[in-house]
């Protein structure tokens, strides 16, 4: 480099900005290593020491991340004047503390809490139905294997009260004071509330119209998936249970919280006669392992001449449920910070539904190989959707019926319209049932967040959006005595959900790039639609997404859209054209049967009873205002 005197200051003061941040680089990555393993221990064996551990190494994290924000704010009026792109964006990264800006005894209770509710959520058993004595059942395996296979419309219904019974309920009061610790890091931040600093990595103050019009363009396609469900499980579970016009009871759709209804494909297939494309039973016959889906599911990347697994990986990773011990089987990917250590922790089951979670997490883990060298403020997705793509993006080509043929967990495709509607369908009742549920967990926590939404009016508020965008109904009647949103993973756990819809749109955009450098879609020839594209073994399509990957956070995500797909902007038109072919025969199977399109109800599902604190008593007496309310759900 050129010797001091002859730099300008400019140039100096580039200089020295290179040198600090470096120096805090190095420091933030062995302090996230620290932290991450205590958070690993905790999550993958429940227990009080390792509780504790973790406690001590999030504060410990905490003084480091505001130590190096006090440092960073030392350059506030220099840095802005720093030519450098690169630099400037790591100095607006660095500027923003997060919830270390709580003072200590907040954070520790704010930590505390939402350890807390994890534990709950992670450990709680419900009793058996068929066998009221027998009370261990767990989540997973257990209860998710009961709304997959269960038809028993009663033993549904109690597996689905239950278990909000014993997560949900369980954690209302400790809901209160965290959002409310929330939204005080939120305001030391400079942030008006906790979901407005949740938004700021999508660096778009347009953001939430943007998401409001891509559900616009969605909604019709989902709503004649809706009827023509309906009819199907009005069919098998009769019209006094699914009526012809109301909400579907959201524990018929095979999923605890009805955000995947693959499960019930078996009710709603279309053509029942073709070959069934649940590789489930083939791969239990081949004597498929986790291990071996873990390694297939490897390959696909490896044949994109994207990066393999490292040894680490095989050696640290926990891929079946371990016995004995209380743990998160909540899938999950983790980045050590160390350009080492990188796994993922899943209690894989040998199904096609977690063959496909495997690449998802799979996904991630290729993003932190794809982004390991760049500096630790941009070693992030683009923006979080676009880490919630990249697996799934893989996943669109493994479950074409042309891919499973290949890896021989299919041994016949059969290349006729109505085939392709039986794959379409399948791919719908998890592509299409989940955008409403990816949309509406974060429009529940904004509202709860910004005070929009008030803690008496917390769970019927839910039952609102829960009716209004997902068409869907509780079995039984709630009340504010519930509290079903923290029946779901990403309440307690308190990871943001907004991600999950940009990944569903986004995920079909990349896609059909990948598809064209592929030569495996051309929209002129109709011998290949996007639905049957297949990227595997294509470097090129491999190449463009690394090329996207390695950009990490580094620059903003319309540009890395760009760079990939030639569009700056989320587009729905890519979702719906993959669909195409199943919205038109949906309309017309809908038309043919007379299906009322949408739903209507005047059942009260939620009513607002208030528990109040009486002046004479000190328990809170249930003193029900009156207030139940018509019309709808809340
Ligand atoms: C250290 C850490 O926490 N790391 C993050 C990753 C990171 O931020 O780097 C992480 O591992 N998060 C866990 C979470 C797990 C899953 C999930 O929660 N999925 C959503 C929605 C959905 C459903 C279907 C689908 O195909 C895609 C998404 C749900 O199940 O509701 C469960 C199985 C699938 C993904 C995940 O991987 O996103
Ligand atoms: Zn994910």
């Amino acid at each position: 480099h050129t010797p001091d005197h002859v730099r300008t200051e400019s140039e100096q003061l580039e200089e020295d900005a290179r040198n600090f941040l470096h120096e805090l680089d190095v420091k933030g990555s062995e302090e996230c290593t620290v932290a991450t393993m205590t958070s690993w221990n905790y999550a993958s064996d429940i227990t009080e020491k390792h509780k504790k551990e973790k406690a001590a190494a999030e504060l410990k994290y905490a003084e480091w991340e505001k130590e190096a924000w006090e440092r960073v704010r030392k350059w506030n009026g220099k840095w802005e004047t720093l030519s450098d792109p690169y630099l400037k964006r790591q100095f607006k990264f660095m500027s923003i503390l997060g919830t270390a800006a709580l003072p200590k005894h907040d954070l520790e209770k704010y930590n505390n809490l939402v350890t807390e509710m994890s534990t709950v959520y992670s450990t709680a058993k419900i009793c058996d139905y068929k066998n009221p004595r027998s009370c261990k059942l767990e989540l997973e395996p257990d209860l998710t294997k009961i709304l997959r296979t269960s038809r028993d419309y009663d033993e549904l219904e109690h597996v689905w009260k239950m278990w909000r019974y014993n997560t949900g309920r369980r954690i209302r009061d400790h809901y209160k004071l965290f959002v409310r610790l929330a939204n005080k890091a939120a305001k030391l931040n400079g942030f008006d509330n906790m979901g407005d600093m949740w938004l700021y990595p999508y660096e778009s103050d347009t953001f939430r119209d943007d998401l409001a019009e891509l559900w616009q363009q969605l909604n019709p396609l989902y709503q004649q998936l809706h009827a023509y469900v309906r009819r199907k499980l009005r069919q098998k579970y009769g019209e006094h249970y699914v009526t012809r016009r109301g909400p579907i009871p959201a524990h018929l759709l095979g999923n605890m919280w009805a955000q995947n209804w693959g499960h019930i494909y078996d009710l709603a297939i279309p053509f029942p006669h073709k070959a069934s494309l649940d590789v489930t039973p083939q791969m239990v016959s081949k004597g498929y392992t986790p291990r071996r889906m873990f390694e297939l599911s490897e390959e696909f990347f490896v044949s994109l001449n994207l990066t393999r697994m490292p040894p680490e990986f095989w050696q640290h990773s926990i891929i079946e449920k371990p016995q004995g011990r209380d743990l998160v089987c909540h899938a999950s990917a983790w980045d050590f910070c160390n350009a080492k250590d990188f796994r993922i922790k899943q209690c894989t089951e040998v199904t096609m539904n977690d063959l496909i979670t495997v690449h998802h997490e799979m996904g991630h883990v290729e993003y932190f190989l794809q982004y390991q060298n760049l500096p630790k403020a941009f070693r992030d997705g683009a923006n979080p959707g676009f880490h919630e793509a990249v697996g799934d993006v893989l996943a669109l080509s493994v479950s074409t019926p042309k891919h499973l043929l290949k890896i021989g967990l299919l041994n016949e495709v059969q290349d006729d319209p109505e085939a392709d509607i039986n794959f379409l369908l399948s791919m719908a009742l998890s592509k299409i049932t989940f955008l409403p549920f990816g949309y509406l967990i974060d429009l529940w926590r904004w509202d709860v967040f910004s005070g929009k939404t008030l803690e008496n009016d917390w769970n019927c508020a839910w039952w609102d959006l829960r009716y209004k965008l997902q068409g869907i109904k509780p079995p039984v009647q709630r009340s504010e005595y519930d509290f079903d949103p923290g029946a779901k993973y990403h309440i307690p756990g308190n990871t943001p959900y907004i991600r999950y819809f940009v990944s569903f749109v986004v995920q079909f955009q990349f896609h059909k790039a990948l598809c064209i450098k592929a030569g495996e879609y051309d929209p002129l020839d109709p011998s290949k639609p996007l639905h049957k594209c297949d990227i595997d073994h294509s470097t090129e399509a491999g190449n463009a997404l690394g090329d996207m990957l390695q950009l990490g956070s580094s620059k903003e995500w319309p540009e890395a859209l760009e760079i990939l797909t030639g569009t700056r902007k989320m587009d729905a038109s890519v979702i719906r054209e993959y669909f195409k072919p199943l919205e038109l025969w949906l309309a017309k199977d809908n038309e043919r049967h007379g299906e009322f399109i949408g739903w209507e109800t005047d059942e009260i599902l939620c009513t607002s009873e208030v528990v109040k604190k009486t002046a004479k008593s000190e328990e809170g007496v249930a003193a029900s205002d009156g207030v139940v309310v018509g019309g709808g759900s809340a």
